[in-house]
């Protein structure tokens, strides 16, 4: 049977050495107190915080609903009502996303005007076109090929006048004949589509010299010349929203054929990685695609010029993103990040990005020209004929571009929530109500927002075992509407089938 020679073995380890000197000993008793004291306030720490945590109720939330049904729209109304501080302090950072919505805006127009109908101005194929229109189109079959509708590559074959002409509505095909449609007003896109008194379509010789103004008088070619800007802007903004390492942040719309449309060929520029950001030999098939950008913070911080730490700020900028294949038990998963000492981007007035902002000069340059496009009676016309409206897509802004294109423009809260960025992935927003707000604060609220497209929707799946609540949010107006990413399924049934 063992022998014990000690009670504790740790005793045996630490017990002071026989030849102590009392000196020795007299700096071993004191570290051995101080030891116990750190230990002890260690141990109050943890017991405090288990206290709190005990204390704090969480809620969590989790957004679901079809694309464009509104989520993030949810999540920037709670910011905006239970964190008003901090939404007003990241107001600057949807400036960028704003100017963006404009830009696309106008491309949309010039599209429609440059590529009449077989390009991607078709409702078959343009998400900018009405939802209505498009469900109207679902059945259609496939546009006519007249050659006369067709790019021929120098982008100068098809003119368009606009203004106050009282010629009557006419078609004229230099190069090509064909009848023009039995009936002007049917509902199809036939060539019809772009014969209006107060503009007509033709062709020309390359060489010949545009005859065709818009109703302030300024050929269309000028005008488009003078828009060129807008599509380097385009491609920079994208760059700035896009993370470098972000390898499918965006589909892109790539420009179209060379010297059409707003401006062809102009390269991303400052493009710090964002893909497929622009290219001059463009696959149309890409060209109107919405563009996306991962949810949470990674744009922001992109955007900010400098960054800075709110100890306790109590909001969550650091929240959690979960990629579309990752489970929330991933690496990016839950208990890191967000919360206090969360790193934010700052806020207007200190980055000086109202002041320093290409986009937003850019803009202000442009802001006349856009101006007299967009409310070109001639131009409306076409749009309405080619069943493009743009006032009824998310991410309108047009009607305000006299107050948008201000260099000193901020955004109100009004244009953040309207501002359109297409979510893909899933983040989880940690929210804790600012006293300001007139809530109880100790309630944590952790929101939970998703992408709706229906690739996104298997990303939900793991998100519904641990939440207090679920938002459904079902748009409405989808009634008569189709799925931009499948136009031959109905918004409603998709969402019942959900
Ligand atoms: N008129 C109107 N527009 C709204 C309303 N709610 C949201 N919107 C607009 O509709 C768009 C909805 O876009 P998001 O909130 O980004 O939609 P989402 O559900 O997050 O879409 P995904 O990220 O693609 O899944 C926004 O541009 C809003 O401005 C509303 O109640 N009325
Ligand atoms: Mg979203």
């Amino acid at each position: 049977m063992p022998v014990r020679t000690a009670d504790d073995p740790l005793d045996e380890v630490l017990k002071p050495p026989p030849d102590e000197s009392p000196e020795d000993r007299a700096v071993r008793l004191q570290n051995e107190a101080e030891a116990k004291r750190v230990s002890l306030a260690i141990d109050a720490s943890i017991k405090a915080e288990r206290h709190a945590r005990r204390k704090k109720r969480i809620v969590r939330l989790l957004l679901l609903g079809q694309s464009e049904s509104g989520k993030s729209t949810t999540l920037r109304q709670f910011q905006r009502l239970y964190t008003p501080t901090a939404f007003r302090e990241e107001r600057i950072l949807w400036r960028a996303v704003i100017q963006l919505n404009i830009v696309r805006s106008i491309r949309t127009i010039l599209d429609a005007l440059t590529f009449p109908s077989t390009s991607t101005s078709s409702p078959h194929t343009s998400p900018y076109s009405s939802p209505r229109s498009r469900a109207r189109t679902i059945s259609r079959p496939p546009l006519p090929n007249h050659p006369h509708e067709q790019y021929n590559g120098n982008g100068n074959d098809t003119t368009l006048t606009f203004g106050s002409s009282s010629s009557p509505p006419r078609v004229r095909h230099r190069h090509h004949h064909h009848s023009p449609p039995s009936n002007p007003d049917s509902d199809g896109d036939s060539e019809s589509d772009f014969v209006h008194p107060h503009h007509h379509i033709h062709h020309r010789s390359p060489r010949s010299t545009s005859p065709l103004t818009l109703a302030q008088n300024t050929p269309l070619d000028a005008l488009k010349a003078r828009l060129l800007p807008l599509r380097h802007i385009e491609a920079l903004l994208i760059a700035k929203l896009v993370p470098p390492n972000e390898e499918e942040a965006t589909h892109f719309a790539r420009p179209g054929p060379p010297g059409v449309g707003v401006g062809a060929g102009t390269s991303a520029g400052s493009s710090s990685g964002a893909s497929s950001t622009s290219g001059g030999t463009g696959n149309h098939a890409y060209r109107n695609q919405e563009i996306f950008v991962r949810p949470g913070t990674g744009w922001k911080g992109g955007l900010a010029r400098a960054r800075v730490t709110y100890p306790g700020s109590g909001y969550g900028y650091g929240d959690h993103h979960h990629g579309a294949k990752q489970n929330k038990n991933g690496s990016s998963g839950k208990g890191s990040g967000g919360g206090n000492g969360a790193t934010r981007p700052m806020s207007a007035g200190t980055t000086g990005l109202e002041t320093q902002d290409e986009p937003q000069e850019v803009l202000n340059m442009c802001r006349r020209d856009m101006i007299a496009l967009w409310n070109d009676e001639g131009v409306r016309e076409v749009l309405r004929r080619r069943k493009i409206r743009i006032e009824e897509e998310s991410g309108f802004f047009l009607d305000d571009l006299e107050r948008l294109t201000s260099l000193k423009y901020m955004p109100t809260d009004d244009d953040v929530l309207k501002a359109r960025l297409k979510t893909v992935g899933v983040s989880e927003y940690k929210f804790e109500m600012e006293a300001t707000a007139g809530r109880d604060s100790g309630t944590e609220w952790r929101i939970v927002d998703v992408g709706g497209s229906r690739s996104q929707r298997p990303t939900w799946a793991p998100f519904f075992d641990d939440v207090d609540a679920i938002i459904f949010l079902a748009p409405i107006s989808g009634f008569d509407q189709v799925l931009s990413e499948d136009r031959t399924v109905n918004r409603l049934v998709s969402f019942l089938s959900s």
